[in-house]
């Protein structure tokens, strides 16, 4: 069964090409390389025996779009992770992303309205969320306005997907909401390449445990937590990839309740920064050197999933543990610096 995988070659894509692969799929990617290497396809091959079909495309190429799938018509699925994921860059330049990330799920859209029956799998994000009421979140918690042109993206992503599939019942989809994907792949054969200095916390930790970053900034102290230092849920990036297989069964297999379905994807635990800091000193067994730094505008005080939809009706859940993820981002790191 062939399956699409747009951004396969990123972070979270490149994990579940390898799953899926393991599952007997039949992958072909979409990348544009525009923030991955050609060298992860090596990755993939060398956890899964595998090479899958590989076209370098810009998605934002409508005519090209148009051209794969009159190639491969008997696509059966598409998982379309490809989209500019920072949310800083978004603020600077909010028509990369509207372009980027919503012109191109509207072309891909029209191509699969076009087919008898299409499957759409959805990365979405708990960034939908803003500032929950209430914790643990759940999918029912309201959409909050976005923070940043990236977080809106996402929003109206779901939008565009929920009224696509009111009028088309031959499509079938499923938005992810992503809480925080860390990690890399237990063979350290591939895992997550940030361009330039990080904006998120795990890369930024193992990049200064390794020398490359002098210190990592706290983004505050002071908030209403426990240690005063906010919270998230940290997901290991390859039970991400797994519920997307999961996700994709589901629609093969016509279990679905509705034509667009939602779920958290998260461990239902929340971490503190200075608990991610622990766990990385505990399993790296040094010393990170941190400093207390202003609170960083946009941020949520805390944010972590409950997880009971998709472990009930995906019949999914993350089993990896913060000191497991931790342990992989920090053997990756030191993989790829060697
Ligand atoms: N990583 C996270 O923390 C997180 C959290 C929530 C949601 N998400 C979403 O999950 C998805 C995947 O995230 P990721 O962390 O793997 O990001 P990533 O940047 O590592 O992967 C995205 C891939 O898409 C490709 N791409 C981007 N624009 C393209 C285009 N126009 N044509 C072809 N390829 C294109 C990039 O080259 C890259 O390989 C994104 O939609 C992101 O917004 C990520
Ligand atoms: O150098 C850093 C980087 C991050 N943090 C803190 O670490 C926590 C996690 O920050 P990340 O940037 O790693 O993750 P976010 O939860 O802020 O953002 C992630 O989740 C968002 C949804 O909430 C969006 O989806 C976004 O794209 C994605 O990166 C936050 O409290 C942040 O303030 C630091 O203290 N120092």
């Amino acid at each position: 069964m062939k399956i699409l995988v747009t951004g396969g070659l990123g972070f979270i894509g490149s994990h579940t090409v390898v799953e899926l692969q393991n599952k007997g799929f039949e992958v072909v990617i979409i990348d544009n390389l525009s923030n991955s290497s050609i060298n992860v396809l090596d990755g993939i091959v060398a956890i899964s025996g595998k090479k899958p079909l590989f076209e370098k495309m810009d998605l934002r190429d409508k005519s090209a779009v148009q051209s794969f799938f009159k190639k491969h018509g008997d696509i059966e699925g598409v998982i379309h992770f490809a989209a500019s994921k920072a949310v800083g860059e978004s603020v600077e330049n909010p028509l990369l992303y509207y372009e980027n990330n919503l012109g191109v799920l509207v072309y891909i859209l029209q191509e699969l309205t076009k087919k008898d029956r299409a499957r759409l799998i959805f990365s979405s994000s708990c960034t939908v969320y803003g500032q929950a009421d209430e914790m643990p979140i759940t999918e029912n918690a309201p959409v909050k306005p976005a923070e940043s042109p990236y977080g809106n993206t996402k929003q109206i992503g779901e939008e565009i997907i929920k009224d696509t599939c009111k009028v088309n019942p031959s499509l079938a989809t499923i938005a992810l909401r992503y809480f925080n994907p860390i990690g890399a792949h237990p063979s350290v054969e591939i895992g997550e390449l940030p361009i330039g200095v990080p904006q998120n916390l795990v890369p930024f930790i193992t990049q200064t445990g390794v020398g490359l970053r002098e210190e990592l900034s706290v983004f505050g102290d002071d908030y209403p937590t426990e240690d005063g230092t906010c919270i998230r849920d940290y997901i290991h990036v390859v039970d991400v990839a797994k519920a997307h297989v999961v996700a994709l069964e589901r629609l093969l297999e016509n279990k679905n309740e509705a034509n667009y379905e939602v779920f958290n994807l998260g461990t239902g635990k929340g971490s503190s920064v200075l608990e991610v800091i622990h766990s990385f000193e505990k399993v790296s067994g040094q010393k990170l050197n941190y400093k207390i730094a202003n609170r960083r505008p946009g941020d949520v005080i805390q944010a972590y999933a409950d997880t009971q939809k998709a472990n009930e009706i995906l019949g999914w859940k993350a089993y990896s543990s913060l000191d497991e993820a931790m342990k992989s981002a920090w053997d990756w790191e030191q993989k790829i610096r060697a």
